[in-house]
């Protein structure tokens, strides 16, 4: 029988009502074997998703101050919802040998991890399915980098004993057996695991929108849903900030040729957005979508007669190597360069970046601009559409931004522009606007 593999993010399991939602999905299509919960997120835009209270959990045991308090709000929304949803599953057990756990020092990895976990047996117990603790089959090494290899073959040999099975997201182990979590949303990446590993038809990504939008509706008001997107497309819009994916989940179903589908739990009669290989599919018209991300700081560098210094740029990029800095991007002109870094992998060593980059490389000229936001403007047809440039700068230019840095990838799927981090939701806005009536 065919297989199909269905993630649900804290969202569509957020409360009693939701459970209720995912249920009703998933017996309405036998071939939804494979579930993978995430952790209760927000109900509404004031509450508190579980993962960030266990994150405060930890926190407060790291600092000696009692987490009681945060403990029982966790503790109520569990109650409630086997509560609401009159199930007969004794949680009571799990909840005081994980607060034991918690107290005792966990690691910070476990402690997040529990979300997931505990709403793994609900919803098992909800559907009658098996439960499969990713532990066992998700594997990381002891660097705390996913083995691929050995996870699809674990997954998939494990799964073969299971008809139906619920498999938490989010985390797995290493070769000691210490929980070991993916970065935030990273749900999203074990379904994309369970879904190549079982070589499902297609793997369902159920969420609280109907799909991919052409924006971040919290940003754009009503922005149209995209029918249907490319691989490639969807890694430079979730990379850049369209969190409704995670930017890793799109490598295991990728290498496998198995489409996504990005469902609304709360609209499950809309068809979302369906996720291709390029091959398949390129949008046609100009764009696809825009993203974009806060925090970032560029570092200009001018040196003259730069490009017969032909080790200049190594020792740049050595130097950022040395203090361990990826860099997000390297736009340069002739006698110039940039060096686009997120401030959270930048933390504090611009100052000691700077030192060694003027002691070493001689730079003419280094100035810094903080507080920049990158925006990308995606499509895979852009690259056969005349004037998107134009059409782009000139909702900048209208909306009154003044852009700081462009970027044009080389395979021209996307223009990536940085404005200051102040006008970044009004630059969205433009050019989406610019782009779509
Ligand atoms: N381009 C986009 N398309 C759809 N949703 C987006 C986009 N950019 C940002 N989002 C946000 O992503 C959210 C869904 O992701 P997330 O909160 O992680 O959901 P889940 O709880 O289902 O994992 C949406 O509610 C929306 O606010
Ligand atoms: N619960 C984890 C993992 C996750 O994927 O969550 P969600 O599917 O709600 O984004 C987090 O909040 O990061």
């Amino acid at each position: 029988m065919c297989i199909k593999v269905a993630k649900f993010g804290g969202s569509s399991v957020a409360d009693a009502k939701q459970f209720q939602k995912v249920r009703d999905i998933i017996q309405a299509d036998s071939k939804r074997r494979y579930i993978v919960p995430s952790a209760p997120g927000k109900r509404h835009a004031e509450d508190y998703k579980i993962t960030d209270l266990l994150y405060l959990c930890h926190e407060h045991v790291q600092h000696s101050v009692p987490f009681d308090q945060m403990f029982d709000m966790i503790c109520d929304r569990y109650l409630g919802i086997i509560d609401e949803l009159n199930l007969s599953i004794d949680l009571e057990p799990y909840l005081i040998d994980i607060k034991q756990k918690i107290s005792e020092g966990a690691s910070v990895d476990y402690t997040a991890s529990r979300g997931e976990y505990l709403n793994g047996l609900i919803l098992a117990h909800l559907l009658d399915y098996d439960f499969v603790d990713p532990k066992d089959i998700i594997l990381f090494d002891k660097y705390g980098s996913l083995d691929a290899e050995k996870t699809k073959e674990l997954v998939s040999k494990r799964l073969m004993e299971h008809e139906r099975a619920v498999i938490p997201g989010f985390y797995g182990a290493m070769p000691n057996g210490e929980i070991k979590t993916f970065s935030r949303g990273g749900s999203d990446i074990t379904g994309s695991i369970i879904a190549q590993a079982v070589g499902a038809e297609v793997y369902e990504n159920w969420t609280d929108v109907s799909g991919f939008l052409m924006a971040d509706p919290r940003i754009v008001k009503n922005p149209k849903q995209i029918e249907k997107i490319t691989y490639h497309e969807l890694r430079e819009l979730s990379y850049m900030g369209a969190t409704v994916l995670h930017e890793e989940s799109v490598f295991p179903v990728r290498e496998a040729g198995i489409p996504i589908n990005v469902r609304n739990t709360n609209e499950p009669d809309n068809k979302g957005t369906i996720i291709v290989s390029n091959k398949e599919f390129i949008n046609p018209g100009t764009i696809t979508g825009v993203a974009g991300r806060k925090d970032f700081t560029v570092i200009a560098i001018q040196k003259n007669r730069m490009h017969s210094d032909i080790s200049f740029i190594r020792k740049i990029l050595s130097i950022l190597e040395a203090n361990n800095v990826p860099v997000e991007h390297l736009p340069s002109g002739i006698d110039n360069i940039s060096i686009v870094i997120a401030d959270s992998n930048l933390g504090n060593k611009l100052n000691k970046l700077l030192k060694e980059i003027n002691e070493q490389c001689s730079p003419d000229c280094i100035e810094v601009y903080p507080n920049m936001a990158l925006i990308a403007t995606v499509g895979q047809g852009m690259v056969y559409t005349r004037g998107v440039a134009a059409r782009l700068f000139t909702a900048l230019a209208e909306a009154g931004i003044n852009i700081r840095m462009i970027d044009q990838g080389s395979s021209e799927i996307n223009i990536i522009v940085g404005v200051e981090t102040n006008d970044f939701e009004k630059a969205v806005q433009a050019i989406y606007h610019g782009f779509v009536e």
